[in-house]
Protein backbone atom coordinates (compact mmCIF):
# COMPACT_ATOMS: atom_id res chain seq x y z
CA UNK A 1 0.00 0.00 0.00
CA UNK A 2 2.65 2.37 1.21
CA UNK A 3 5.47 0.83 -1.00
CA UNK A 4 7.46 2.67 -3.71
CA UNK A 5 9.23 1.44 -6.81
CA UNK A 6 12.74 1.18 -5.33
CA UNK A 7 13.26 -2.57 -5.80
CA UNK A 8 16.40 -2.85 -4.54
CA UNK A 9 19.19 -0.47 -2.86
CA UNK A 10 19.43 0.89 0.44
CA UNK A 11 15.68 1.70 0.54
CA UNK A 12 14.90 -1.39 -1.88
CA UNK A 13 11.77 -3.32 -0.44
CA UNK A 14 13.06 -6.52 -2.41
CA UNK A 15 16.63 -6.81 -2.45
CA UNK A 16 16.86 -9.94 -1.22
CA UNK A 17 14.60 -10.92 -3.98
CA UNK A 18 16.24 -8.92 -7.22
CA UNK A 19 19.27 -8.40 -7.72
CA UNK A 20 22.74 -9.86 -9.47
CA UNK A 21 22.79 -13.70 -8.53
CA UNK A 22 19.46 -13.58 -7.05
CA UNK A 23 16.06 -15.20 -7.86
CA UNK A 24 15.16 -12.70 -10.20
CA UNK A 25 18.85 -12.53 -11.23
CA UNK A 26 19.24 -9.00 -12.96
CA UNK A 27 22.44 -11.22 -15.19
CA UNK A 28 19.84 -12.25 -17.24
CA UNK A 29 16.84 -9.81 -16.64
CA UNK A 30 16.19 -6.09 -16.72
CA UNK A 31 13.93 -5.08 -14.50
CA UNK A 32 10.98 -2.28 -14.53
CA UNK A 33 8.98 -0.91 -11.41
CA UNK A 34 7.05 2.08 -11.50
CA UNK A 35 5.27 3.91 -9.01
CA UNK A 36 1.75 3.87 -8.80
CA UNK A 37 0.61 7.75 -9.99
CA UNK A 38 -0.46 9.33 -6.83
CA UNK A 39 1.39 7.72 -4.90
CA UNK A 40 3.60 10.84 -3.99
CA UNK A 41 6.95 9.45 -4.23
CA UNK A 42 7.92 11.42 -7.00
CA UNK A 43 6.17 14.63 -6.42
CA UNK A 44 2.99 13.70 -8.25
CA UNK A 45 -0.28 13.53 -6.52
CA UNK A 46 -3.93 12.88 -7.66
CA UNK A 47 -7.09 14.66 -6.21
CA UNK A 48 -9.77 13.57 -8.60
CA UNK A 49 -9.16 9.98 -6.91
CA UNK A 50 -12.57 8.82 -7.02
CA UNK A 51 -12.12 8.64 -10.93
CA UNK A 52 -9.05 6.23 -10.98
CA UNK A 53 -9.41 1.97 -10.22
CA UNK A 54 -6.88 -0.05 -10.59
CA UNK A 55 -7.40 -0.73 -14.26
CA UNK A 56 -6.34 2.27 -15.15
CA UNK A 57 -3.10 1.94 -13.07
CA UNK A 58 -2.22 -0.86 -15.05
CA UNK A 59 -3.02 0.48 -18.32
CA UNK A 60 -0.80 3.30 -17.37
CA UNK A 61 1.84 0.92 -16.47
CA UNK A 62 1.66 -0.69 -19.93
CA UNK A 63 1.46 2.34 -21.87
CA UNK A 64 4.67 3.44 -20.10
CA UNK A 65 6.49 0.46 -20.83
CA UNK A 66 5.19 0.49 -24.58
CA UNK A 67 6.70 4.47 -24.59
CA UNK A 68 10.19 2.64 -23.63
CA UNK A 69 9.50 0.47 -26.57
CA UNK A 70 8.61 -2.73 -24.56
CA UNK A 71 6.07 -4.34 -26.72
CA UNK A 72 6.18 -7.99 -24.00
CA UNK A 73 7.47 -8.62 -20.60
CA UNK A 74 7.94 -12.22 -19.45
CA UNK A 75 7.00 -11.76 -15.95
CA UNK A 76 4.72 -9.32 -13.95
CA UNK A 77 5.20 -9.99 -10.42
CA UNK A 78 3.70 -7.77 -7.44
CA UNK A 79 2.38 -8.12 -4.06
CA UNK A 80 -0.48 -6.50 -2.54
CA UNK A 81 -1.33 -3.77 -4.73
CA UNK A 82 1.36 -5.09 -7.14
CA UNK A 83 -0.19 -7.96 -7.73
CA UNK A 84 -3.85 -6.48 -8.22
CA UNK A 85 -1.76 -4.88 -11.36
CA UNK A 86 -0.85 -8.31 -12.43
CA UNK A 87 -3.93 -9.56 -12.92
CA UNK A 88 -5.54 -6.07 -14.64
CA UNK A 89 -2.35 -6.38 -17.25
CA UNK A 90 -2.78 -10.24 -18.09
CA UNK A 91 -6.46 -9.47 -18.35
CA UNK A 92 -6.39 -6.68 -20.45
CA UNK A 93 -3.50 -7.33 -22.43
CA UNK A 94 -3.42 -10.81 -22.94
CA UNK A 95 -0.39 -10.75 -25.29
CA UNK A 96 1.73 -8.16 -23.31
CA UNK A 97 2.79 -10.69 -20.80
CA UNK A 98 3.76 -14.78 -19.92
CA UNK A 99 3.47 -14.98 -16.86
CA UNK A 100 2.11 -13.20 -13.77
CA UNK A 101 2.90 -13.88 -10.01
CA UNK A 102 0.04 -12.06 -8.02
CA UNK A 103 1.71 -12.14 -4.43
CA UNK A 104 -0.49 -11.91 -1.07
CA UNK A 105 -3.53 -9.97 -3.36
CA UNK A 106 -6.52 -11.15 -4.96
CA UNK A 107 -8.59 -10.06 -8.17
CA UNK A 108 -11.32 -8.73 -6.24
CA UNK A 109 -12.06 -6.56 -3.17
CA UNK A 110 -13.91 -9.08 -0.71
CA UNK A 111 -16.85 -8.19 1.26
CA UNK A 112 -13.81 -8.03 4.41
CA UNK A 113 -11.29 -6.03 2.35
CA UNK A 114 -14.70 -3.45 1.44
CA UNK A 115 -14.91 -3.30 5.38
CA UNK A 116 -11.72 -2.57 6.39
CA UNK A 117 -11.54 -0.03 3.32
CA UNK A 118 -14.77 1.54 4.35
CA UNK A 119 -13.16 1.99 8.42
CA UNK A 120 -10.18 3.24 6.56
CA UNK A 121 -11.97 5.90 4.88
CA UNK A 122 -13.65 6.54 8.00
CA UNK A 123 -10.33 7.13 9.67
CA UNK A 124 -9.35 9.55 6.83
CA UNK A 125 -12.76 11.72 7.08
CA UNK A 126 -13.15 11.90 10.77
CA UNK A 127 -9.63 11.72 12.62
CA UNK A 128 -7.55 14.96 13.14
CA UNK A 129 -4.86 12.71 12.58
CA UNK A 130 -6.14 10.84 9.62
CA UNK A 131 -2.62 9.33 8.29
CA UNK A 132 -0.99 8.44 11.62
CA UNK A 133 -4.23 6.89 13.18
CA UNK A 134 -5.42 4.99 9.18
CA UNK A 135 -2.27 3.32 9.26
CA UNK A 136 -2.25 2.37 13.03
CA UNK A 137 -5.19 0.70 12.24
CA UNK A 138 -4.10 -0.86 8.99
CA UNK A 139 -0.98 -2.13 10.98
CA UNK A 140 -3.14 -4.92 12.53
CA UNK A 141 -4.27 -6.19 9.33
CA UNK A 142 -0.66 -6.71 7.93
CA UNK A 143 0.49 -8.56 10.49
CA UNK A 144 -1.29 -11.25 13.50
CA UNK A 145 -2.13 -11.60 16.71
CA UNK A 146 0.88 -14.30 16.39
CA UNK A 147 3.28 -12.35 15.40
CA UNK A 148 2.14 -9.52 17.99
CA UNK A 149 2.44 -12.24 20.66
CA UNK A 150 6.15 -13.42 19.98
CA UNK A 151 7.35 -9.85 19.58
CA UNK A 152 5.60 -8.26 22.49
CA UNK A 153 4.49 -10.82 25.07
CA UNK A 154 2.29 -8.37 26.50
CA UNK A 155 5.57 -6.35 28.13
CA UNK A 156 5.33 -2.64 28.23
CA UNK A 157 7.23 0.63 27.63
CA UNK A 158 8.30 1.61 30.56
CA UNK A 159 8.89 5.52 29.82
CA UNK A 160 6.05 6.00 28.12
CA UNK A 161 3.69 3.94 30.16
CA UNK A 162 2.08 2.12 27.62
CA UNK A 163 2.05 -1.74 26.28
CA UNK A 164 5.29 -2.17 23.68
CA UNK A 165 2.15 -3.40 21.19
CA UNK A 166 0.82 0.39 21.25
CA UNK A 167 4.32 2.08 21.32
CA UNK A 168 5.39 0.26 18.28
CA UNK A 169 2.19 0.82 16.56
CA UNK A 170 2.33 4.80 17.36
CA UNK A 171 6.11 4.08 15.80
CA UNK A 172 4.44 3.16 12.66
CA UNK A 173 1.51 5.75 12.66
CA UNK A 174 4.76 8.67 12.81
CA UNK A 175 6.94 6.83 10.31
CA UNK A 176 3.97 6.54 7.68
CA UNK A 177 3.82 10.22 8.45
CA UNK A 178 7.26 10.88 7.06
CA UNK A 179 7.59 9.46 3.81
CA UNK A 180 3.79 9.22 3.19
CA UNK A 181 0.93 12.10 2.37
CA UNK A 182 -2.41 11.52 3.28
CA UNK A 183 -3.47 12.38 -0.49
CA UNK A 184 -1.26 9.56 -1.92
CA UNK A 185 -2.52 7.60 1.48
CA UNK A 186 -6.20 7.91 0.76
CA UNK A 187 -5.48 6.87 -3.75
CA UNK A 188 -4.01 3.67 -2.53
CA UNK A 189 -7.16 2.65 -0.27
CA UNK A 190 -9.72 4.08 -3.24
CA UNK A 191 -7.76 1.07 -5.76
CA UNK A 192 -7.57 -1.23 -3.09
CA UNK A 193 -11.60 -0.67 -2.49
CA UNK A 194 -12.13 -0.55 -5.98
CA UNK A 195 -10.16 -3.66 -6.66
CA UNK A 196 -12.52 -5.83 -9.66
CA UNK A 197 -11.07 -7.37 -12.25
CA UNK A 198 -14.50 -8.10 -13.65
CA UNK A 199 -15.67 -4.50 -13.65
CA UNK A 200 -17.74 -3.94 -17.25
CA UNK A 201 -16.19 -6.97 -18.38
CA UNK A 202 -18.84 -10.26 -17.31
CA UNK A 203 -18.12 -13.26 -15.06
CA UNK A 204 -14.41 -13.71 -13.35
CA UNK A 205 -14.99 -17.37 -16.01
CA UNK A 206 -15.85 -15.05 -19.05
CA UNK A 207 -13.02 -12.20 -18.08
CA UNK A 208 -9.92 -14.87 -17.68
CA UNK A 209 -11.08 -16.91 -20.49
CA UNK A 210 -8.54 -14.78 -22.81
CA UNK A 211 -5.75 -14.36 -19.83
CA UNK A 212 -2.81 -16.37 -22.11
CA UNK A 213 -0.37 -15.61 -19.12
CA UNK A 214 0.78 -18.46 -16.56
CA UNK A 215 -0.72 -17.42 -13.59
CA UNK A 216 1.67 -18.54 -10.16
CA UNK A 217 -0.58 -17.51 -6.99
CA UNK A 218 1.30 -17.16 -4.26
CA UNK A 219 -0.36 -16.56 -0.64
CA UNK A 220 0.70 -16.06 3.00
CA UNK A 221 -1.16 -18.57 5.03
CA UNK A 222 -1.41 -16.18 7.94
CA UNK A 223 -2.17 -13.51 5.70
CA UNK A 224 -5.29 -11.48 7.01
CA UNK A 225 -6.13 -9.35 4.47
CA UNK A 226 -5.88 -11.36 1.52
CA UNK A 227 -6.85 -14.57 3.19
CA UNK A 228 -5.53 -17.65 1.38
CA UNK A 229 -8.97 -19.42 0.79
CA UNK A 230 -9.65 -16.90 -1.62
CA UNK A 231 -6.47 -17.59 -3.76
CA UNK A 232 -6.91 -21.23 -3.55
CA UNK A 233 -10.91 -21.09 -4.85
CA UNK A 234 -9.54 -18.48 -7.62
CA UNK A 235 -6.73 -21.79 -8.62
CA UNK A 236 -9.46 -24.12 -8.53
CA UNK A 237 -11.53 -21.96 -10.68
CA UNK A 238 -8.47 -21.22 -12.89
CA UNK A 239 -7.89 -25.24 -13.02
CA UNK A 240 -11.02 -26.11 -13.78
CA UNK A 241 -11.26 -24.00 -16.66
CA UNK A 242 -8.02 -25.22 -18.19
CA UNK A 243 -5.84 -22.62 -17.18
CA UNK A 244 -1.95 -22.87 -16.85
CA UNK A 245 -2.26 -22.05 -12.95
CA UNK A 246 -0.17 -22.95 -10.05
CA UNK A 247 -0.63 -21.98 -5.97
CA UNK A 248 1.86 -21.87 -3.32
CA UNK A 249 1.45 -20.94 0.00
CA UNK A 250 4.33 -19.06 2.17
CA UNK A 251 4.09 -20.59 5.90
CA UNK A 252 4.44 -17.52 8.25
CA UNK A 253 3.16 -15.97 11.40
CA UNK A 254 3.57 -12.73 10.30
CA UNK A 255 0.42 -12.44 7.98
CA UNK A 256 0.01 -10.18 4.89
CA UNK A 257 3.40 -8.75 5.84
CA UNK A 258 5.06 -12.14 4.95
CA UNK A 259 5.79 -11.09 1.41
CA UNK A 260 8.01 -8.46 2.67
CA UNK A 261 9.67 -10.41 5.40
CA UNK A 262 9.44 -14.47 4.15
CA UNK A 263 12.28 -13.98 1.60
CA UNK A 264 13.66 -17.48 1.59
CA UNK A 265 10.41 -18.90 0.79
CA UNK A 266 9.77 -16.43 -1.81
CA UNK A 267 13.39 -17.00 -3.07
CA UNK A 268 12.55 -20.84 -3.33
CA UNK A 269 9.04 -20.34 -5.05
CA UNK A 270 10.81 -17.22 -7.62
CA UNK A 271 14.02 -19.27 -8.84
CA UNK A 272 12.58 -21.89 -10.84
CA UNK A 273 10.26 -19.33 -12.89
CA UNK A 274 12.80 -17.24 -13.06
CA UNK A 275 15.65 -19.99 -14.11
CA UNK A 276 16.55 -18.91 -17.80
CA UNK A 277 16.98 -22.75 -18.39
CA UNK A 278 14.87 -24.80 -16.39
CA UNK A 279 11.28 -22.46 -16.78
CA UNK A 280 8.72 -23.14 -13.97
CA UNK A 281 6.14 -23.73 -16.47
CA UNK A 282 6.26 -26.61 -18.97
CA UNK A 283 6.16 -25.35 -22.59
CA UNK A 284 2.48 -25.54 -24.38
N1 LIG B 1 2.91 -3.04 4.95
C1 LIG B 1 3.04 -2.90 3.53
C2 LIG B 1 2.17 -3.86 2.83
C3 LIG B 1 0.79 -3.48 2.53
O1 LIG B 1 0.35 -4.20 1.41
C4 LIG B 1 2.87 -1.48 3.07
O2 LIG B 1 2.43 -0.65 3.82
O3 LIG B 1 3.17 -1.20 1.92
Amino acid sequence: MTANSTICGAQGWWNRLVGEGKAIDTNTYNVIAFNIPGNGYDGFFIENREDFVPRDIADMFVLGLKSLGIDHIYASIGGSIGGILTWEIAVGYPEFVDVIIPIATDWKATDWILANTFVQELILKNSSEPLHDARVHAMNLYRTPQSYKEKFQRSIHEKKNMFNVESWLLHHGQHVEERFTLSAYKMVNQLVRTNDLTRARGTFEEVVKGVKAKILLVAIDSDMFFVPSENIDTFERLKSLGKNVDYREVKSQHGHDGFLIEFEQLEEILKPVFSYENKYFSEE
